[in-house]
């Protein structure tokens, strides 16, 4: 095994790859893990300043257990997702490339360098193990998290590798949704890869290391960059703030909420093909967000289409922001304090059949348009049990412009959905129970 400078510095080697960057020398993980990732409410606290902690960052997030790492794991305030099409019709080529990433994603999110030699401890006549960008860096809180789009299990009728009768059937084609304006070139994808970070640097090296290694067997469709994670997933985070100003994430399911998160998120033995057991399923939706025409919205008029205050976000019924929302109560001119047709109503279990999302999207800006408007929006990601009763619901129940105010803002225009398999243990690799 190679060790850089770098490691020699931090005298440590860790055994599957080159570290990146230590803690305090070898300090113990457990005591530094106090007050981990973004926006945490410990951060900046008394507490905090009595008790300095070495940088949160450096303390990895598990690869291996039972679930994948990156859906209940506390949203990261960065996102690299990349959708990708497998181009080799071998499924030996496929099973390679996805045990190929398994050992890349094991070294990146343990912060190591990708492969035996990493960045610069190889032979200096071929290219680098590892692309580089991440040296000095801490692991961030990286998490990497794969699913299979439907088109991986049967493509223009072309059962492509050996697994049409293996797709689940919650798999769905997503419907036409009223208002979808779906651009093809930023939907789909045979496989998904969302990396999430608190160092974009990290995120981005992520994919792109991913991306290179799949170079003959795999291509990137499209990619997205994230910021500002858009909800909270655990009760320790405060709630961030989405591109129109409000606080998202408030009544989101939190990995606390443990029977919530069994019953509404992880599919079980029983609810689909067993190699699915312990996986959940991901939806992706690029939302356009109209963001100059948002701004000349009212703060009323703002508040009324979402059903929250700005300020605390709690709900127009009154209270702080973690006070149920009370759909019955009525203004002094007999009209519901929650609008018929806001967010919040429309999007709540009780008129959706009890459904619940776990969400985890976050804003994004691609810029300016040539009109000089905002290319912005939230690249809104949410994992469940089941789509056709969660996603397709709810999205069914805002969608239109005679549904949720909020559509005269925001039109959608991207799309997927993905088989986010079990987790994988210290040995084995992405997707393993799909092709035994
Ligand atoms: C189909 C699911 C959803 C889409 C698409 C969606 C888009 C979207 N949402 C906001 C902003 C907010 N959403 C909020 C709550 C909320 N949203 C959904 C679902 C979708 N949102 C749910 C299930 C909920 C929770 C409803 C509840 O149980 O109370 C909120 C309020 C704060 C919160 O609870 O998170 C905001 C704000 C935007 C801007 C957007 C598309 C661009
Ligand atoms: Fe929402």
């Amino acid at each position: 095994m190679g060790a850089s400078d770098d490691d020699r510095e931090g005298g440590a080697v860790a055994p599957t790859g080159i570290r990146r960057r230590t803690l305090f020398g070898a300090a113990g993980a457990g005591a530094l893990a106090v007050g981990a990732g973004a926006g945490y409410l410990a951060r900046g606290s008394a507490d905090a300043a009595e008790h300095p902690v070495a940088d949160p960052d450096a303390v990895p997030v598990d690869f291996a257990g039972e679930h994948q790492a990156g859906v209940t794991t506390p949203a990261q305030d960065r996102l690299h997702f990349a959708a990708f099409d497998v181009i080799t019709d071998s499924r030996d080529d496929l099973v390679s490339l996805l045990q190929d990433w398994t050992d890349a994603a094991r070294d990146m999110t343990a912060g190591n360098e990708v492969g035996k030699f990493g960045a610069v401890a190889g032979p200096p006549v071929v290219p680098p193990e590892d692309t580089g960008e991440a040296l000095g860096l801490p692991a961030s809180q990286l998490t990497l998290t794969i699913g299979f789009g439907r088109t991986l299990f049967a493509k223009d009728g072309k059962d492509r590798f050996g697994l049409a009768d293996r797709r689940p059937e919650q798999l769905v084609d997503l419907p036409h949704f009223s208002g979808d304006r779906l651009e093809p070139a930023i939907c789909g994808g045979d496989i998904a890869i969302q990396a999430c970070a608190n160092d974009p640097q990290v995120a981005v090296h992520a994919i792109r290391n991913l991306a290179r290694i799949a170079f003959g067997r795999a291509s990137v469709r499209y990619s997205q960059l994230g910021f500002g994670r858009t909800s909270s997933t655990s009760e320790a985070q405060v709630t961030p703030r989405n591109l129109f100003g409000f606080k998202d994430g408030t009544a989101n399911i939190k990995l606390e909420d443990t029977d919530t998160v069994e019953d509404f998120v992880w599919a079980r033995s029983g609810d689909g093909p067993t190699w699915m057991d312990g996986g959940t399923y991901l939806v992706t939706r690029k939302i356009a967000m109209r963001i100059e025409t948002w701004d000349r919205e009212s703060l009323e008029g703002q508040q009324g289409i979402i059903g929250r205050a700005k300020g605390s976000g709690g709900p127009m019924s009154g209270g702080d922001e973690f006070e149920p929302l009370d759909f019955a109560a009525n203004s002094r001119d007999g009209e519901p304090m929650i609008g018929e047709q806001s967010h919040v109503r429309l999007a709540h279990p009780d008129f959706n059949g009890g459904a619940k999302l776990l969400r985890r999207g976050y804003n994004f800006v691609d810029g300016s348009d040539q009109l000089g408007r905002l290319a912005a929006g939230l690249f809104f990601i949410c994992y469940q049990r089941d789509p056709r009763e969660q996603f397709v619901r709810i999205q069914n129940n805002l969608a239109g412009l005679t549904a949720d105010l909020m559509n005269e803002y925001i039109v959608h225009i991207g799309s997927g959905i993905f088989a986010c398999p079990p987790g994988v243990g210290s040995t084995g690799y992405w997707g393993e129970s799909l092709f035994t």
